[in-house]
C-alpha cells in the first residue's frame, strides 16, 4: 500500500491510507478490526449508499448555518467525537490531541474509559469550551464504575455515555492472531491509581495469549448486566445518562423506561456481534419507538457529509466518528484532526446547500429515499 500523498487528501478515506501505511500492525489491526468477518464493518459504510438523496432547488444557500445542541449545549456542527480507547497507540499525544481538536472546531468528544490518557488530563488539556462525555462501561467493581463517573463530573464532564453492546469482547480475529497488547510505554491510564480494585497489570492486561484484549475484558467487565444497572448508572450520576450500542426499537423503548437522557445508535463500529444491522439502517426504527422523548445519535461508517446528512434525515441529532479520529491522528496530531473534521464539515455544508437546507432543522425526512436492503 502506498502512502497517501498529505498534499493531495481529498477525502477522510486518504487519512485511512496514510495510517494503513504508517501505523505498526498491531496497532493498526486492532483499530481497523471488526468481529468476526466484518460483515457488518462493510455495511456500516455500504448501507449510506442505498440511500438516495432528494436535492430541492432555488431555496437561497448563500449562508448554510450548521450549528446544533447536544444535550443542551451549543455545539458548531453535529459531527462529533466517538469514544476510542488507546489513542496514544496512533499519536503520542493521543486523547489530549484529540481533545484541543474538537474543542477547536467546537465540537463534542467522547473519551473513552479504556484511554490511554487520563480523565484529569484530557480535561487539563482543554479549555473546558466544548463539551466532553466520558464512555463507561459497567466494571466488576461497582465503586471503581462509580468513581470514574465522580472523576468525570469533577473535571467538567457534562455526560456519561455508557456503552451497553460489550458484555464480552467481539472476537476480532486479527487482534487474535497478532496477539494485540498495549506497548509497554503505555497504560489504560483511569485504572493506574487503583490497581488492586482494577487489575490491568497482571497476565490479562491485554496480555501475551492469544486472546488477550477480550481475556481482559473479561476480567473487569460484568457480562450479568441489565437494565437495572442502567438504573444504577443514572442514580450515581449528577450529570445525563446515555445508553450506546441500541439496534432495535424494542430497546430504544427500554432505555426510555430505564430513564436514559440519550440513546446512541450504535454497533461498536462492528466489532461486537458481526452481521449486525448497518446503523443507519436500523436508525428510523429507534427514532420512530423514542418518538422525540429524547435525543437520538448515530455512529459507525459516518466518512462523508451526505453521510451526516442521511443521518439527520432519518432522525439523528448528531453523529459521532470512530476510526477516521485515529486516522487522523496518526498523521498529524492535533492538527491532522483538525483537518479531517474541517474536511467532513465542509463536504457537509456542500451537502446542505446542494440540497437546499440553511440549517440542520432544514433537514427533514423526504429529503432521503432508502432503497431496499440488500442481502448481507
Ligand atoms: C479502535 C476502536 C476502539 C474503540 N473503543 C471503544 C471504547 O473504548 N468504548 C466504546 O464504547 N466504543 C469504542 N469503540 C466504538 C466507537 O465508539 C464507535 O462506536 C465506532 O468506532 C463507530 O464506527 P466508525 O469507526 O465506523 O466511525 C471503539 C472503536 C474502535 C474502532
Ligand atoms: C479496550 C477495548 C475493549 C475497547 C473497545 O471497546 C474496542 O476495542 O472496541
Amino acid at each position: 500500500m502506498s502512502k497517501a500523498d498529505p498534499t493531495s487528501f481529498v477525502s477522510l478515506d486518504d487519512f485511512e491510507r496514510y495510517a494503513e501505511a504508517n501505523l505498526d500492525r498491531n496497532a493498526l489491526d486492532y483499530y481497523r478490526s471488526g468481529a468476526q468477518d466484518m460483515i457488518t464493518v462493510r455495511e456500516n459504510q455500504r448501507a449510506f449508499d442505498r440511500i438516495i438523496v432528494r436535492p430541492r432547488i432555488l431555496r437561497d444557500v448563500s449562508t448554510v448555518d450548521m450549528s446544533t445542541s447536544i444535550q443542551g449545549a451549543s455545539i458548531s456542527s453535529p459531527i462529533c467525537i466517538a469514544p476510542t480507547a488507546m489513542q496514544r497507540m496512533a499519536h503520542p499525544e493521543g486523547e489530549c490531541a484529540t481533545a484541543r481538536a474538537a474543542e477547536r472546531k467546537n465540537t463534542c468528544m467522547v473519551l473513552s474509559s479504556w484511554s490511554t490518557t487520563s480523565i484529569e488530563d484530557v480535561a487539563a488539556s482543554t479549555k473546558g469550551q466544548s463539551p466532553k462525555w466520558l464512555q463507561l462501561y459497567i466494571y466488576k467493581d461497582r465503586k471503581a464504575t462509580q468513581r470514574l463517573i465522580e472523576r468525570a463530573q469533577d473535571s467538567g464532564y457534562t455526560a456519561i455515555a455508557l456503552t451497553v453492546d460489550t458484555p464480552y469482547l467481539g472476537r476480532r480475529l486479527a487482534d487474535i492472531r497478532n496477539r494485540f497488547r498495549l506497548p509497554p510505554h503505555l497504560t489504560m491510564a483511569n485504572f493506574s491509581d487503583q490497581k488492586s480494585q482494577v487489575s490491568q497489570s497482571k497476565t490479562t492486561h491485554v496480555s501475551d495469549n492469544a486472546s488477550g484484549l477480550a481475556t481482559y475484558v473479561a476480567s473487569q467487565i460484568d457480562p450479568t448486566l441489565s437494565w437495572k444497572h442502567v438504573e444504577w448508572v443514572k442514580s450515581v450520576s449528577r450529570i445525563p445518562v446515555l445508553v450506546k450500542g441500541v439496534l432495535t426499537a424494542e430497546d430504544a423503548k427500554l432505555a426510555v423506561e430505564a430513564g436514559v437522557d440519550g440513546i446512541i445508535v450504535s454497533n461498536h463500529g462492528g466489532r461486537q456481534v458481526d452481521t449486525a444491522p448497518a446503523t443507519i439502517d436500523a436508525l428510523e426504527e429507534v427514532c420512530r419507538a423514542v418518538d422525540g422523548r429524547v435525543e437520538v445519535y448515530l455512529d459507525g461508517g459516518v466518512r462523508r457529509g451526505t453521510d451526516v446528512f442521511k443521518a439527520l434525515a432519518l432522525g439523528a441529532k448528531a453523529v459521532f466518528l470512530g476510526r477516521p479520529v485515529l486516522w487522523a491522528l496518526n498523521y498529524n496530531g492535533e492538527e491532522g484532526v483538525v483537518e479531517m473534521l474541517e474536511m467532513i464539515n465542509e463536504e457537509l455544508r456542500l451537502a446542505m446547500a446542494l440540497t437546499g437546507c440553511v440549517s440542520v432543522s432544514d433537514i427533514k425526512r423526504d429529503h432521503v429515499r432508502v432503497l431496499p436492503q440488500a442481502r448481507l
